[in-house]
């Protein structure tokens, strides 16, 4: 049989970011999901458990990825989590009002093949709570695993297999379709470069304050324009030079020029 040629390279675009689990077993399985497709970049945010890398049962789960388990960082934040990433995926059973496009697992998939540029993370939730809704809000997109929706929420590391298994085909496959053109939904694609999501949650600060200044937006009764901005432009993808666009219009809203 004939294997495909790998660039592991590829592999590297990707992060796994799993946010206050509670079970050191899940960890470790999540390890094990990972190395198993080739993938190596595991940050823990704030696990509810001390020593969570040394954890004997996080290590009897990992079997034989202890690399991935013991080159893993723990950081204390969200936002230390996604330092270097330009597109931020909220990966979550449950779906929301307030939310970024909806892909599934083979749809982010396909959007890492076709854009090597991309330096993607996948954002778990704890095991009881999920991902928080500011969390989901703040990242590109949210992905579902289309499951029986009777029964939908999977295993922390069974989720996190589901992702590497399809992540894994998609980059050996390469790009499996051109870009599509803008107006598909599901579709995900920049021409320029992919803001990151510390200049986006930049971007929606200053506008928040501009908007408070010109008194469109009433900060003791804010309603929910901000989680229906963020959703608005979480569809829009935003580049770089966009959300520069974007920090000089609040500007100018509350007379200020850059210097
Ligand atoms: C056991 S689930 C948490 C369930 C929690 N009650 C909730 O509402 O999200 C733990 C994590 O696994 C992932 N997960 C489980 N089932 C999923 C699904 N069907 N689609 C996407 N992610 C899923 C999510 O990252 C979730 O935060």
């Amino acid at each position: 049989m004939n294997l495909p040629e790998i660039n592991t390279n590829l592999f590297k675009q990707l992060r796994f970011i799993l946010v206050e689990t509670s079970r050191a077993g899940n960890i470790g399985a999540v390890a094990r999901a990972m190395k198993t497709m080739g993938f190596s970049d595991l940050v823990l945010v704030t696990p509810r458990f001390d020593n969570a890398l040394l954890d004997p049962e996080a290590v009897a789960f990992a079997s034989g990825a202890q690399d991935i388990l013991s080159g893993a960082r723990v950081v204390g934040s969200v936002a230390e989590a996604l330092d270097g990433i330009n597109f931020a995926a909220a990966v979550s059973a449950r779906l929301r009002e307030f939310s970024p496009p909806v892909l599934t697992p083979r749809q982010m998939a396909g959007q890492l093949a076709a854009q090597p540029e991309l330096h993607a993370a996948l954002i778990f939730g704890n095991e009881r709570f999920g991902l928080p809704n500011e969390l989901v809000e703040k990242c590109n997109v949210l992905i579902n695993i289309p499951a029986n929706p009777e029964y939908s929420s999977l295993n922390l590391s069974q989720a996190a297999q589901v992702l590497a298994y399809e992540c894994r085909m998609a980059l050996l496959d390469g790009a499996p379709s051109p870009r599509q053109p803008a107006g598909d939904a599901n579709e995900i694609g920049f021409h320029g470069e992919a803001a990151s999501i510390e200049q986006i949650e930049g971007m929606y600060q200053h506008l928040e304050q501009a908007l408070v200044q010109v008194g469109f937006l009433d900060a003791a009764n804010p309603r929910k324009l901000m989680p229906r901005l963020k959703r608005m432009f979480a569809r829009a993808q935003l580049e770089k030079e966009e959300v520069n666009i974007l920090r000089g219009i609040a500007r100018h809203m509350v007379g200020q020029r850059k210097p």
